[in-house]
C-alpha cells in the first residue's frame, strides 16, 4: 500500500493572521450548522469582558470612595473616572457596590454559559467530523481506499478529528479576545487616552513579534504530526506482522526503531512546550515592560491619577486577552497540518456508483457479459486486465484461470463493482452494470477469498457480519463450508472469541469460516478467489462436492490455480497477463 497523502509540507501559508481568515471559511464550511451557537459564544464572552471592564473600574472607584475619611456611606461619588463621568452626581456607595456585585456575577454567569456552549460545541464538531471521516472512508472510490495507509486514516479519525474542535474554539476565542479587546480599548482611551496609545503600541509590538514564531509553530505541527504518524504505523505494522517479525528475530530491532521514532516525538512535543513558555515570557516581559514605561512616565502623563490607575489596571488585565489572541493564531498554525489531514479526506469525491441510483434488478439475470473490458490500477503503466471479452451464465459454474497477475481478483472486483472498467462495457442482459443499481445488483453476490478479513468477535458474529441473518442460516452455512466440524470443538463453540485476527485458527479454518460468510446470506451469485487453497485435498473436495450440489441450477464462479478444481466447473475462462 503506498501512502498518497501528501505530507504537509512547510511551504509559508500566508501572513501570520491571514491565515486565521482562510481557516475560518474552510471550518464554516465543515460545520454550517453551528452558525447560531459560535455567535452566541463570541457575544457572551465579548459581555463577559464588557462585564470585567465595568467590574474593574467600579472597583478603583470604590477603593478610592471607601478611602475618603469621614464621608457618608451615602455620599455621592465625585470623580468617578471619566468613562463613568455622566453618573457622577447620581450614584451612591451602595449603589455603586451593587452594580459591582452585578457585574461580577454576571461575568461569572456569561463565563458558564460561555464553557457549557464551549463544550456542547466542541462535542458537536469533533462527533460531526469523525462520522464524516469514518462514512468517507465508507464511500471513497476502493481504489482511492486502497491508497491510504489505514494506520493514517485510523490516526486522523481518532486523533485528528480533534483538530477541527479546537481550531473552531481558537478561532471563537479569537472573536472574544477581539472584542474584549476592543472594549477595554475604548474603555481606556475614554479614561486616559495616553495609556490606551502605549496599549496599542504594546499590542501591536506583542502581535508583530509573534508573528515571527508563526512558521516554526507551523513546522513543529507538522513535525509533531509526522512523529505520531510514524509512531502509529510502527505500532500497527508490528501487531500486524508480529509472526514475521518474531520468526525473523526482529524484535530488538523494532524496540530500537520505536524507541528512536518515540524520542523523535518526545522531542518535538517539549520543543512545542520550550516554544509555549518562551512565547509566554515574551508576553509577560512586554506587559511588564509598558506597565514600567506608564509607571515612570506617570507624573508626566495628562492624566488624572484615578483614572490612570484604572487604565493601567485595565491594561494589566487586557494582557491575557492580547496574550491569548495571539497564541491562539499561533495555534492555529500549529494545527494547520492536521486540519490539511481531515480537510484531505473529507474533500474525497464519493464513489460514483453509490451516489448514482440507477435501475433496480427485480429479476435473476442470465447473462454478465465482459465486453473488451480493460481496467488499469491509478497510476500502473500496465493494465491489470487488457481487452477482455467472456460471458458467465446465470445458473450455470464457471472457472476463471490463467497465471498470477493475470487479472483474476481483478475481474472479480468488478464484478463485485469495487472497481468500474477503464474502457469496454461490462452487461447484465445487455444493460450496462454502472446503470444498475448498486444495492440490487450486491444482494445477488457474495465473495470469499483466499485471505479472510476476520472482525473481533464470536464465530457467530463472524459469520453474520453484522447482517439480519438467522442462526438457522448461520450454521447451515457451516456446515456446507465444513466448518462445524471444527466449530463445535472449540471450547465455545459458534460462541467462541476469535479476537480481531483469529491467530488461533489455522488457515484453513480461517478459510471456512469466510466461506460460511459468504454462503450464510444464501447469495444467487458466490465468487469464490482461491477460497479453498488453504484446504487439504480430501477437505477441499467434500467443500466442493457440497458447493456443487447447493449451487446446481445457480451461479458458481471459481478462481483458482489448480486444475482439478478448474476442471469440475462446467465453463473455463483462461486469462492472460496483459502485455505492454
Ligand atoms: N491495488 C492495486 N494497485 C495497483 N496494481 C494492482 C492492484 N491490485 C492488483 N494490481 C496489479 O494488477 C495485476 C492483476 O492483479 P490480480 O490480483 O487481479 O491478478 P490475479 O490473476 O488475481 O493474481 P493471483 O493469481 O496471483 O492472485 C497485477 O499485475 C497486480 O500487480
Amino acid at each position: 500500500m503506498t501512502a498518497v497523502r501528501k505530507p504537509v509540507t512547510a511551504k509559508p501559508t500566508g501572513a501570520f493572521n491571514l491565515v486565521v481568515a482562510a481557516r475560518f471559511r474552510e471550518l464554516l464550511k465543515l460545520v454550517p450548522s453551528l452558525r447560531l451557537k459560535t455567535s452566541v459564544m463570541i457575544v457572551t464572552g465579548i459581555l463577559g469582558g464588557l462585564m470585567e471592564m465595568v467590574g474593574v473600574t467600579l472597583l478603583v472607584s470604590l477603593v478610592f470612595l471607601l478611602g475618603q475619611q469621614g464621608s457618608p456611606s451615602s455620599a455621592t461619588i465625585a470623580g468617578l473616572p471619566a468613562f463613568f463621568g455622566g453618573f457622577e452626581a447620581a450614584i451612591s456607595k451602595s449603589m455603586l457596590a451593587a452594580i459591582l456585585v452585578c457585574a461580577i456575577i454576571l461575568r461569572i454567569a456569561l463565563g458558564f454559559t460561555n464553557s457549557i456552549i464551549a463544550s456542547i460545541v466542541s462535542q458537536q464538531i469533533s462527533g460531526n467530523i469523525r462520522y464524516r471521516l469514518y462514512s468517507k472512508v465508507l464511500t471513497i472510490p476502493f481504489q482511492r481506499f486502497q491508497h491510504y495507509e489505514r494506520s493514517d486514516l485510523m490516526n486522523v479519525i481518532a486523533t485528528e478529528s480533534h483538530a477541527v474542535a479546537s481550531a473552531h474554539a481558537s478561532l471563537v476565542r479569537l472573536g472574544i479576545n477581539l472584542g474584549t479587546i476592543f472594549i477595554f480599548g475604548t474603555g481606556m482611551l475614554v479614561m486616559a487616552w495616553p495609556i490606551a496609545v502605549l496599549g496599542l503600541i504594546f499590542g501591536v509590538i506583542h502581535n508583530l513579534t509573534l508573528g515571527l514564531f508563526a512558521e516554526t509553530y507551523r513546522r513543529i505541527g507538522v513535525s509533531a504530526l509526522a512523529a505520531m504518524e510514524d509512531l502509529t504505523q510502527l505500532t500497527w505494522t508490528t501487531l500486524q506482522t508480529l509472526k514475521a517479525v518474531k520468526s525473523f528475530g526482529l524484535e530488538k530491532r523494532h524496540e530500537t526503531i520505536f524507541d528512536a521514532l518515540s524520542t523523535d516525538a518526545g522531542k518535538t512535543w517539549s520543543r512545542s512546550d520550550r516554544m509555549g513558555a518562551a512565547t509566554s515570557l515574551l508576553s509577560e516581559a512586554l506587559t511588564f515592560g509598558v506597565i514600567l514605561t506608564i509607571i515612570l512616565s506617570s507624573q508626566f502623563l495628562p492624566v488624572d491619577f484615578r483614572a490612570a490607575l484604572s487604565a493601567t489596571i485595565l491594561l494589566y488585565r487586557l494582557q491575557p486577552y492580547i496574550k491569548e489572541f495571539d497564541s491562539q493564531i499561533l495555534a492555529l498554525h500549529g494545527m494547520e497540518a492536521s486540519l490539511q489531514n481531515v480537510l484531505a479526506i473529507i474533500s474525497e469525491a464519493d464513489d460514483a456508483r453509490q451516489v448514482v441510483c440507477g435501475e433496480r434488478l427485480n429479476q435473476l439475470p442470465k447473462e454478465i457479459v465482459f465486453q473488451d473490458v480493460s481496467f488499469s490500477y491509478e497510476g500502473s503503466s500496465v493494465p491489470a486486465v487488457s481487452h477482455v471479452s467472456f460471458a458467465i451464465r446465470i445458473g450455470e459454474t464457471t472457472a476463471l484461470t490463467g497465471p498470477s497477475g493475470s487479472g483474476k481478483t481483478t475481474i472479480l472486483n468488478m464484478l463485485l463493482d469495487l472497481i468500474q472498467p477503464s474502457k469496454g462495457r461490462i452487461t447484465i442482459d445487455g444493460k450496462d452494470l454502472s446503470a444498475i443499481e448498486r444495492s440490487s445488483w450486491l444482494r445477488l453476490l457474495s465473495v470469499s477469498g483466499q485471505d479472510v478479513e476476520l472482525m473481533e468477535g464470536t464465530v457467530l458474529d463472524n459469520i453474520r457480519f453484522r447482517r439480519e441473518i438467522s442462526e438457522e442460516d448461520v450454521r447451515r452455512a457451516a456446515d456446507l463450508a465444513c466448518a462445524t466440524e471444527f466449530i463445535e470443538k472449540l471450547p465455545s463453540g459458534f460462541d467462541e472469541w476469535l479476537g480481531d485476527e483469529a491467530i488461533r485458527l489455522s488457515g484453513g479454518q480461517r478459510q471456512r469460516i469466510g466461506l460460511a460468510r459468504a454462503l450464510a446470506g444464501r447469495p444467487e451469485i458466490l465468487l469464490l478467489d482461491e477460497a479453498t487453497n488453504a484446504l487439504d485435498e480430501a477437505t477441499e473436495a467434500r467443500v466442493l462436492s457440497l458447493l456443487l450440489r447447493e449451487y446446481q441450477g445457480r451461479t458458481l464462479v471459481i478462481v483458482s490455480h489448480r486444475s482439478s478444481v478448474a476442471s469440475l466447473m462446467k465453463q473455463q475462462i483462461c486469462l492472460v497477463p496483459a502485455v505492454v
